[in-house]
């Protein structure tokens, strides 16, 4: 597992944007969030169904799989506008890269690159966003707890009960 501070420079979303002060998993579950590494299926599906989770679907984004650049671009441009969910996020990698960038106690970004049999555990209520990196190519499964929907609120979205609870489940 590999997470940073990012840097505060304004160019391609899909690069590093390494600030050189690398996290470690104890620091990710500081803030609700949880990484594994899963080699197998089977190992996901105990997961799944240990946190009562009933649908998934698998996405590929790509220039290919989007049909054309622009179609790509449009895409990511819309998974890494910041927003929240009202229901915990659970992604794991089938294939290829990615960053899920997620906000810290202080309101800093946190990158988190995932990679094959990464899988992350995003809270109800995290501001976050997510871009490919520069392969330009990520396959992975998205857990629901019900029906599979994905319904974004772009920040502001502080009203949402999901952060108001987020934000008291951190509380030091
Ligand atoms: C690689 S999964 C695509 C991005 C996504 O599902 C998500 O929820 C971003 O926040
Ligand atoms: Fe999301």
């Amino acid at each position: 597992m590999k997470a940073w501070l990012m840097d505060n420079e304004v160019s391609d979303q899909r690069l590093d944007h390494n600030s050189g002060v690398e996290l470690d998993e104890k620091a990710l579950g500081d803030i609700g969030v949880l990484y594994y590494h899963l080699d197998n299926l089977d190992d996901v599906n105990t997961l799944a169904k240990e946190r009562h989770y009933r649908n998934r679907d698998e996405i590929e984004v790509s220039p290919k799989s989007m049909g054309s650049e622009e179609a790509y671009m449009a895409k990511l441009k819309i998974f890494f506008d910041e927003h929240l969910h009202e229901d915990e996020e659970i992604r794991y990698v089938l294939d290829g890269r990615g960053f899920f960038d997620v906000r810290d106690r202080a309101d800093r970004w946190v990158r988190v690159a995932v990679e094959k049999n990464d899988l992350l555990i995003l809270p109800a209520g995290i501001y976050h966003r997510f871009t490919t990196d520069s392969s330009d190519y990520i396959r992975a499964l998205r857990l629901f707890q019900d029906e599979p929907k994905w319904v974004a609120f772009n920040r502001p979205a502080d009203d949402k009960t999901s952060r108001t609870e987020y934000l008291r489940a951190i509380e030091a």
